[in-house]
């Protein structure tokens, strides 16, 4: 049953606008109320394997519970987790000593998973997720004497180790479930496990499982993945009926999200509109805002039907259908001509992504603000919104300069990759007239090449506070200033 929705509609508010960023002092104990309790992860995927790394780093003790098959087998989770040195053992081994048990699986997975392992926790212990999916939309009851926290990086499991390494972190979002803290040490469990990932040197929001849920289903399906698939695959076709040469327009497409994205990291969508010539600028904003007319509704729509829960009653018919949406999505992709063209190997320098790339940056800024404004206006704080926005699309456009949309869908979480196939299924019909109008100029060459920087003033002066002005560059420049450690990502090509 879905328990979002059995709450009176004030409850529904209150949780849904949970959201206080946790000052620094906040974690000055560090991950003292997890050091020499028995963590023991459970599943050793995306986030399970990266996780762990980190957490052992931090100094805390990490073992893996997998599931018999996987350790008969050996599967994937199993040498992702014995190759890295940690101990492996059946749920019966590992969690009835367990003090944390991470439940790391596959959403769809939980309601199988949750059942089997909680006869076996010891009284007290404490159960943590990564995303809300199962308590909020599934309604999972979780014995009384469990603690139910979450600590959820908002960006793909390889990049929070990635961060990590880096000295940085991810911003996570962490919460206890309500009525589940009996023993009154949620907070505490929550913060150091914060802080055993790095993620107060990114930004800790306190939050509810409710908040993360409707905000990350949006952020996924829309801007971060669902977004970028659908530039992807237009953008492509339209290269190559403009008579660009398929290879360049592979590559321009494939490191160019990375590499404009990457600008959205330090300066906002402000300075990545500002590494355009005016006068792209200009065009890049007015097609954003001809974008987010056209899209509007649609945003709106996949908002609406994640907080009705729609969405999840939808995706999980196709879980009880063996997946069939998924699977045929997940090929269909698959044999898009951009996934099946191999980047050639012409040089593009990091300039060049811009100039060559303004419809990118014109979608990356429609599509980011789109996302925010529809989160804020259905009851998300704007710093959750733009963790779940701006933030993280960089983190998730280097996982299609690796190897393209299949890497991008292999690596988010299967929640993820149907929302983004159900989000770009819908997107790039919508688009279709938008693109007969979009030129050469627009995506694969040089905006206004030969012509100069000369614009009018005033056009100018209005654009600028257009950008500046929107509500994501405000909370954003408060929050860029509170991650003084970030490490510059070296883009793939430049
Ligand atoms: N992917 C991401 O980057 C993000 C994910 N999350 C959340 O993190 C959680 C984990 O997702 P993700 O890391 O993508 O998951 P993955 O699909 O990457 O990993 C799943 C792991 O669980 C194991 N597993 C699968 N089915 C079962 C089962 N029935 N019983 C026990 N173990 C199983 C798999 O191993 P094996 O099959 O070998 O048993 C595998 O090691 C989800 O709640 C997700 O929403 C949150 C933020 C980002
Ligand atoms: C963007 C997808 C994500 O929510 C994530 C990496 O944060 C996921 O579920 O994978
Ligand atoms: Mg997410
Ligand atoms: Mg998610």
């Amino acid at each position: 049953m879905n328990y979002f929705n059995t709450l009176p509609l004030r409850k529904k508010i209150e949780e849904l606008g949970h959201c206080r960023f946790m000052e620094a002092s906040e974690f000055s104990r560090g991950t003292e109320a997890l050091k020499g309790k028995k963590i023991v992860i459970i599943g050793c995927g995306a986030q399970g394997l990266h996780q762990g790394l980190d957490l052992r780093d931090s100094g805390l003790d990490v073992s893996y519970a997998l599931r018999d098959s996987a350790i008969q087998e050996k599967r994937a989770s199993f040498k992702n987790a014995t190759e890295n040195g940690f101990k492996v053992g059946t749920y019966k081994e590992l969690i009835p000593s367990a003090d944390l048990v991470c439940n790391l699986t596959p959403d769809k997975q939980h309601h199988n998973v949750i059942p089997q392992i909680m006869p076996l926790m010891k009284k007290g212990a404490v159960l943590s997720y990564s995303h809300g999916f199962n308590i909020i939309e599934e309604g999972q009851q979780i014995r009384d004497d469990i603690t139910v926290i979450m600590c959820a990086p908002k960006g793909p499991g390889s990049e929070v180790r990635a961060e990590y390494v880096r000295g940085f972190g991810m911003p996570c979002l962490i919460a206890v479930q309500a009525d589940h803290d009996p023993e009154g040490k949620g907070w505490d469990y929550a913060k150091a496990y914060a802080a055993g990932l790095h993620a107060d040197r990114a930004g800790v929001l306190e939050s509810s499982f409710i908040a993360e849920v409707k905000s990350d289903l949006m952020g996924e399906q829309t801007i971060l993945c669902g977004m970028l698939q659908t530039g992807t695959l237009l953008g492509f076709d339209k290269m190559v009926s403009e008579g660009i040469e398929p290879g360049y327009a592979a590559k321009l497409l494939q490191y160019g999200w990375e590499t404009v994205s990457e600008a959205l990291k330090h300066g906002g969508i402000t300075n990545m509109m500002d590494r355009l010539s005016n006068p792209a600028k200009i065009r890049a904003y007015e097609l954003s805002l001809e974008l987010k007319k056209i899209m509007t509704d649609l945003y709106r729509r996949h908002q609406d039907d994640i907080i009705s829960g729609e969405f999840s009653s939808t995706m999980m018919k196709d879980w009880e259908a063996g997946d069939k949406d998924l699977l045929t999505w997940r090929e269909e992709t698959g044999k898009t001509a951009f996934e099946k063209t191999a980047a050639s190997d012409a040089k593009i320098t990091e300039q060049e992504y811009f100039d060559r790339g303004v419809l990118m940056v014109a979608m990356i800024k429609a599509g980011s603000e789109l996302a925010f404004e529809t989160m804020t206006a259905s009851g998300m704080k704007p710093m959750s919104a733009y963790y779940e926005t701006l933030h993280e699309i960089p983190l998730i456009a280097n996982l299609i300069a690796r190897k393209k949309l299949y890497e991008m869908n292999r690596v988010i979480s299967d929640t993820a990759e149907y929302g983004c196939y159900l989000f770009a299924n819908r997107c790039i019909p919508l688009l279709q007239d938008f693109m007969k109008k979009i030129t050469k100029e627009d995506l694969g060459e040089v905006y206004g090449a030969g012509k100069g920087n000369g614009v009018d003033n005033v056009k100018l002066i209005a654009v600028n506070k257009g950008i500046r002005q929107h509500p994501t560059e405000i909370i954003g420049a408060w929050l860029r200033e509170h991650m003084t450690g970030m490490a510059e990502i070296a883009v793939a090509t430049k």
